[in-house]
């Protein structure tokens, strides 16, 4: 007898994988009823779990920026209760596998400027939604198909966490805050400037292949490496960075400030002039940075540094 509201009652589950996040595994699955190829995300039922399939859900309504979820059900799944996220399937599959793959025509600047326009639209929405994505890399961005127009989004809410502006009955004309920690009143911005120190190592790499931080020996997070991103110390190394203009490296100076009050916000980068005018359609290759081992060092500096923001920022 078909369960009420079994997943397999509507989807033809597949074995085909697409990657692990950080709560669960992602497969292929069909709707049968559209033949729709969609993207299902298995996760063990948790608060945790809920809070992220709920949070995302909440921002993939209003944000065509944001991967859509199309379903959720509770199954079980080896004697598991786990959450099965069924989402639009992105088929032009994560950010650098694009660019390293780009055969034809040179990749630009300005293409990179159009890339980071598409994130901080993803990050307004969020933030403006009292919301922190707290693991924006390469990984968790995603092109919508392979043709030229795609769009890109993001995905994986599983560090997502949301402001306290609404739980808290700091509004009420009757209440008078006597009490409450300066933390509670900032409602989260330095979760949201996390993001922004995210983007602004994505937007590095996206000009040159290589990130801003790294640990000498190519390891994972050295005291090294985390001690230049305390200090945010980085450079524009002359080789890659000559042809690249001056307000692209301005915007990143912006992002990757250390102190996360000095840091700009989301509205400052929607309106600063290397997303608003005209960019060079300088050729940029990255390619060559962008082959397997230096990339697979990359995606193990990024989740570092994202981790030691993260740290870093709640220490404040
Ligand atoms: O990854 C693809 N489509 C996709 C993928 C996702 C997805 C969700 C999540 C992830 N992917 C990751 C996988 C591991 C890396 N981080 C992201 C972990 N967390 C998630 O929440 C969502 C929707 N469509 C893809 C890529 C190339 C081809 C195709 C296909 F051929 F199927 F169209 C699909």
């Amino acid at each position: 007898p078909t369960r009420r509201n079994d997943i397999t009652n509507e989807y033809d589950l597949s074995e085909e994988s697409l990657g692990v996040g950080i709560n669960g595994k992602v497969l292929t699955c069909w709707h049968r009823a559209t033949k729709r190829k969609c993207a299902l995300k298995i996760i063990k039922d948790s608060d945790k779990a809920r809070r992220e399939v709920i949070l995302h859900k909440k921002a993939s309504e209003g944000c065509v920026y944001i991967v859509q979820i199309l379903d959720v059900y509770e199954n079980m799944f080896e004697s598991n209760r786990c959450l099965y996220i069924v989402m639009e399937c992105m088929e032009g599959g994560e950010l650098f596998n694009r660019i390293r793959n780009r055969r034809d025509k040179p990749y630009t600047e300005r293409e990179a400027a159009n890339i980071i326009l598409m994130i901080a639209k993803a990050v307004a929405h969020l933030h403006r939604m009292d919301t922190a994505h707290r693991d924006l890399k390469p990984e968790n961005l995603l092109f919508s198909n392979t043709s030229e127009g795609a769009l890109l989004k993001l995905t994986d809410f599983g560090f997502a966490k949301e402001g306290n502006n609404e739980k808290l009955p700091l509004m009420t004309p009757c209440y008078t805050p006597y009490y409450v920690a300066p933390e509670i009143l900032s409602n989260n911005k330095y979760d949201k400037a996390c993001d922004i120190w995210s983007m602004g190592v994505i937007m590095y790499i996206l000009l040159c292949g290589y990130p801003p931080f790294f640990s000498a020996h190519g390891g994972t997070i050295s005291a090294g490496m985390k001690s230049k991103i305390k200090a945010g110390e980085y450079k524009f190394p002359k080789a890659e960075w000559k042809n690249v203009s001056q307000e692209a490296k301005s915007l990143i100076e912006k992002m990757l400030t250390v102190d996360p009050d000095a840091r700009v916000t989301i509205d400052w980068i929607l309106r600063c002039s290397w997303l608003i005018g005209t960019v060079p359609e300088t050729p940029i290759d990255i390619r060559s940075m962008l082959d397997s081992e230096n990339c697979e060092q990359m995606r193990i500096e990024i989740a570092a540094a994202n981790h030691a923001q993260r740290r870093a920022d709640a220490d404040d």
